[in-house]
């Protein structure tokens, strides 16, 4: 199987709302793709087409090379699942339920089963209707990946969970990469994708408005620098190609980079510097320019 995901002019209407417009969208297999956008953007829409629980109006999906539509109990089959709202059953605690789920699905591991409660500090003894929100995402979490799947299909993973649980959740996300499997997970937290994904997608109104690899992005993103001179910064660097900003405090100047610093340091390097501070590219100007329709 050379693709894990494959979307034709997926399209999704709900009355005279178009919530999904064409989407065009090629996932090989052994990656972590991140699929971001806004609220009302599409995201959920996509992944309940993808998981077989809605219909397309238009266009095709094949997940594990098989149709969304016309093969879906085999593909469901295949797939781990978590739905953006996920419940489970209030009566049951953890182990009854994921037991329930286990059985459906022909058996698993249970040592699997205990060793991710134990990552996600999740205790299986307790029932679901008394469990807080970020505790029922973790048994949410633990059924969608329980059965070792080769696709893992996530939405919105990581709401209500407290950054060291999200942290741990991340790990296992990266063990299912590592073990060649694919995982796509919708988000609207520029950072958690970064974190974790090999490539991005951004939808916005239903259509997607970019694609690209996490270090593409970083590349083209802007580099923002702090370089302090032992006197005046000289004037020249803001015409130096490739700097977008340029403030002055001191004798620092501030200034965000697009591309290689190269020339800016070669055209800084006369004057004597005292300290040259670099930032990580910061990616969230690219999805927030992609979010309000600058991109
Ligand atoms: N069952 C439905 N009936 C009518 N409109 C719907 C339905 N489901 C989704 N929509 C509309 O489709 C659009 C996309 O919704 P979707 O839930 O896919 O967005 P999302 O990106 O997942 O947003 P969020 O981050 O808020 O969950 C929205 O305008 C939404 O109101």
């Amino acid at each position: 199987m050379d693709v894990a995901i494959e979307t034709h002019g997926l399209t999704k209407r709900f009355g005279r709302r178009r919530a999904l417009d064409g989407i065009d969208l090629t996932i090989p297999p052994g990656q972590v793709f991140g699929y971001l956008g806004p609220n009302g953007a599409g995201k959920t829409t996509t992944i309940r087409l993808l998981a077989g629980l809605l219909r397309p109006t238009a266009g095709t999906a094949t997940v594990l090379g098989l149709d969304v539509v016309r093969e879906r109990d085999r593909m469901q089959a295949r797939l781990g699942y978590l739905p953006g709202s996920f419940v489970g059953y209030a009566d049951l605690n953890g182990e009854q339920y994921l037991r329930y789920l286990a059985n459906l699905r022909g058996g698993v591991d249970w040592n699997v089963v205990t060793s991710m409660a134990k990552r996600l500090d999740l205790d299986l003894g307790r029932r679901l209707g008394v469990l807080s929100h970020g505790n029922r995402q973790k048994v949410g979490i633990v059924q969608a990946l329980m059965h070792r799947p080769e696709l893992v299909i996530l939405d919105e993973p990581t709401t209500g969970l407290d950054p060291i649980i999200q942290q741990e959740f991340l790990g296992l996300v990266r063990d299912v990469r590592d073990a060649g499997g694919t995982v796509f997970l919708s988000s609207h937290i520029m950072s958690e994708v970064e974190a974790v994904a090999d490539h991005v997608g951004i939808i916005r109104d239903g259509s997607l408005v970019l694609v690209d690899s996490v270090e593409m992005l970083k590349r083209r993103a802007l580099r923002r620098m702090d370089l302090t001179f032992a006197g005046e910064p000289p004037q020249s660097l803001s015409a130096i190609a490739g700097v977008r900003e340029l403030t002055v405090s001191g004798s620092t100047a501030h200034l965000a980079v697009e591309g290689s610093t190269a020339e800016l340091l070669a055209a800084a390097a006369p004057h004597r510097i005292e300290q040259i501070v670099t930032h990580e590219p910061d990616l969230e100007e690219i999805f927030l320019s992609y979010y309000d329709g600058r991109g």
